[in-house]
């Protein structure tokens, strides 16, 4: 029996739990269980601190995390990315007070909060900076105005919180993160179950940022419509009453929807409707 470890709280929490349940795992709590039990798929789902995750998964206790790569990498943990999961997307940014002109060079003897102390560590080492680092829970933007630090490097995802605080971030991002699959060996992949949770977190992943269309075209502009809409292998083309239109259906990312429908009406495509798709195996 696989385990898995999800975050049982924060921001990571919410959207792990909603993912494996539309790829078909029962792992959500009805209160506070530290241990849900997915006897169908033969997989525990064990709620720790996401933070904490890298290292159960490294020691070897568990066999799979969803965690942050931030975290991850700041654990220091002997685990790897098995498949990165599209969501928890932030920056793990240096960041310091607005009018300060100050710059990631100038940051040499500064004092430096963060979350993330290894991270930042192994980032100051590599541009040959001493700095004192301040370990700090969370909060950290406010640490500045109190006086325990001169700059930071958070997780910025809308970079509100630092605006409220007077902050700029500096310097380009030390990371970009987002929530991922971890274990502890390649090898993992290899295995039947492992396999077929990455194969349905994929198609949950994939179907999210593709839709599925579908139009009627009078016939001398299906060629056009057809390069306007490849789809993945080919459209589906199917005839109607009318023999002079067919019916065209498509996936198309979701990104372009509306540049494609503006140029299928163009060509004279009529009754395009665009719809949701839960999940795919492409
Ligand atoms: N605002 C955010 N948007 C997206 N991801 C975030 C955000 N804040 C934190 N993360 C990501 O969530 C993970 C941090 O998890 P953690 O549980 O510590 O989050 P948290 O929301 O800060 O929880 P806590 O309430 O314990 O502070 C990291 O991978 C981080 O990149
Ligand atoms: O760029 P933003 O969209 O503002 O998001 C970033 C903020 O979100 C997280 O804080 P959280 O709410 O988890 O509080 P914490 O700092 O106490 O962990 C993170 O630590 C940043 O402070
Ligand atoms: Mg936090």
């Amino acid at each position: 029996m696989l385990k898995l470890a999800i975050p049982n709280k924060g921001a990571l929490s919410e959207d792990a739990v909603r993912l494996l349940g539309e790829a078909g795992y029962k792992c959500s709590r009805s209160g506070r269980e530290l241990v849900v039990s997915d006897r169908v798929n033969d997989i525990d789902f064990v709620f720790l601190r996401p933070r904490d995750i890298a290292l159960y998964v490294g020691d070897g206790v568990l066999d799979l995390g969803i965690t942050g790569r931030d975290l991850k990498e700041d654990s220091g943990a002997d685990v790897i990315e098995l498949f990165p999961l599209g969501f928890g997307r932030s920056r793990f940014c240096f960041a310091v007070p607005k009018e300060s002109g100050l710059t990631v060079e100038k940051l040499g003897g500064l004092r430096i909060a963060t979350s993330y102390p290894e991270l930042l560590r192994r980032n100051l080492e590599k541009r040959n900076l001493k700095c004192p680092i301040v370990r700090l829970d969370g909060a950290v933007e406010i640490s500045i105005r109190l006086g325990v630090a001169d700059a930071i490097a958070d997780v910025v995802e809308s970079g509100a919180t630092l605006t409220e605080a007077g902050l700029v971030v500096t310097g380009e991002p030390m990371l970009c993160s987002e929530a991922v699959l971890i274990g502890r060996s390649p090898e993992l992949q290899e295995c039947h179950e492992v396999k077929k949770l990455i194969a349905r977190l994929r198609g949950i992943i994939v179907a999210g940022s593709y839709a599925m269309m579908e139009y009627d075209i009078p016939r001398s502009a299906l060629e056009a419509a057809c390069s306007i809409t490849p789809g993945i292998e080919s459209p589906t083309v199917a005839p109607l009453s009318n023999p002079d239109w067919v019916a065209v259906k498509s996936m198309v990312l979701r990104k372009e929807c509306n540049r494609i429908m503006d140029e299928l009406y163009e060509i004279g495509a009529r009754g395009i409707i665009v719809t949701d798709i839960r999940s795919c195996r492409l």
